[in-house]
C-alpha cells in the first residue's frame, strides 16, 4: 500500500464514519492528506448543505475546487466538526502542526470545532512528540519579534531555526497571516509535557501561535502500511 492510499483511506473513512446528518458547518484542515477528506466531502448527495471553513490559502482552494460552499472562521465560530491533518501523533492524540505553516488558522478552526478529528499515514503515529518529527516545533511569530523569540527559545533550551522559504523565494517562508515560522527542536517531548511546553511558548512575547495542539483531537484516523485502518481515540472525551 503507498503512503498516497494510505491517507485516502484515512481521510474517506473519517468522512464516512463521523459526519453526521446534522453536521453543516466543516473545518478544513491543510496539508495532502486533508485532500481526501474535502475529496470526500465533494462527493456527498449532501454537499450543498455544508458550508466548508478553510485554515489556509490551501485549503480554500480546495473546498472551491470541489465545488464546496466556502464560509470563515470569523463569520462561523461554531463548527460541527473538523478534519486536519498532522506532522506526529502521540499515544495522548496530542499533535504536532504546521510542517505547512498553516498552524495559526488550524489551530484557530481546530478550537471552534465540536468535534476534532485527525487524518494521516502511519508515518506520523509515533506515540511521542519528537520522535520521528526531527524538524522541530512549528511556531508563528511577529516577524518583528524573531530574533527576540529565537533568544527566548534558546533560553528555554530549545533549538530554533527560521524557517527559510527555499528555492522558490529569497529568505523566510512567510505565512498566510504574513508572519515567520520558526521550528524549535525540544526533542522528545513526553505527553506529560506537552502542555507546559506550550505554555512556556505562549508566555515569549510575539508568539502568535505554537504547533503544540493539546487535547484537541477527538479521533485520528491512520491509515497504516498494510491497507488496515487505525482508529485512535481520546477516551476522556469520548
Ligand atoms: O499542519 C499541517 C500544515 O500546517 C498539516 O496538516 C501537516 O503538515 C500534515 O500534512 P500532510 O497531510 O501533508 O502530512
Amino acid at each position: 500500500m503507498s503512503i498516497e492510499n494510505a491517507k485516502k483511506q484515512a481521510g474517506y473513512a473519517a468522512v464516512d464514519q463521523n459526519l453526521d446528518p446534522s453536521d453543516r458547518i466543516i473545518g478544513v484542515g491543510s496539508g495532502s492528506t486533508i485532500v481526501y477528506v474535502v475529496e470526500r466531502l465533494g462527493q456527498l448527495n449532501t454537499k450543498n448543505d455544508l458550508i466548508c471553513i478553510p485554515t489556509s490559502f490551501q485549503a480554500k482552494q480546495l473546498i472551491v475546487e470541489n465545488s464546496l460552499r466556502l464560509g470563515s472562521v470569523d463569520e462561523f465560530t461554531e463548527i460541527d466538526i473538523a478534519f486536519d491533518g498532522a506532522d506526529e501523533i502521540d499515544s495522548n492524540l496530542n499533535l504536532i502542526k504546521g510542517g505547512g505553516a498553516c498552524l495559526f488558522q488550524e489551530k484557530l478552526v481546530a478550537s471552534c470545532a465540536k468535534r476534532f478529528i485527525v487524518v494521516a499515514d502511519y508515518r506520523k503515529n509515533t506515540g511521542l512528540l519528537g520522535k520521528d518529527w526531527r524538524n522541530g516545533v512549528p511556531i508563528e511569530v511577529n516577524p518583528l519579534a524573531y530574533k527576540k523569540v529565537i533568544k527566548g527559545l534558546m533560553e528555554i533550551g530549545g533549538k530554533p531555526a527560521l524557517r527559510e522559504a527555499g528555492a522558490s523565494k529569497a529568505g523566510p517562508v512567510v505565512t498566510d497571516n504574513g508572519n515567520f515560522v520558526i521550528d524549535c527542536d525540544f526533542g522528545e517531548v513526553p505527553s506529560n509535557q506537552v502542555q507546559s511546553l506550550d505554555a512556556k511558548l505562549h508566555s515569549l512575547v510575539g508568539v502568535l501561535e505554537t504547533g503544540l495542539f493539546v487535547g484537541m483531537a477527538k479521533k485520528a484516523y491512520i491509515g497504516e502500511e498494510d491497507g488496515s485502518l487505525t482508529i485512535s481515540k481520546k477516551s476522556s472525551k469520548l
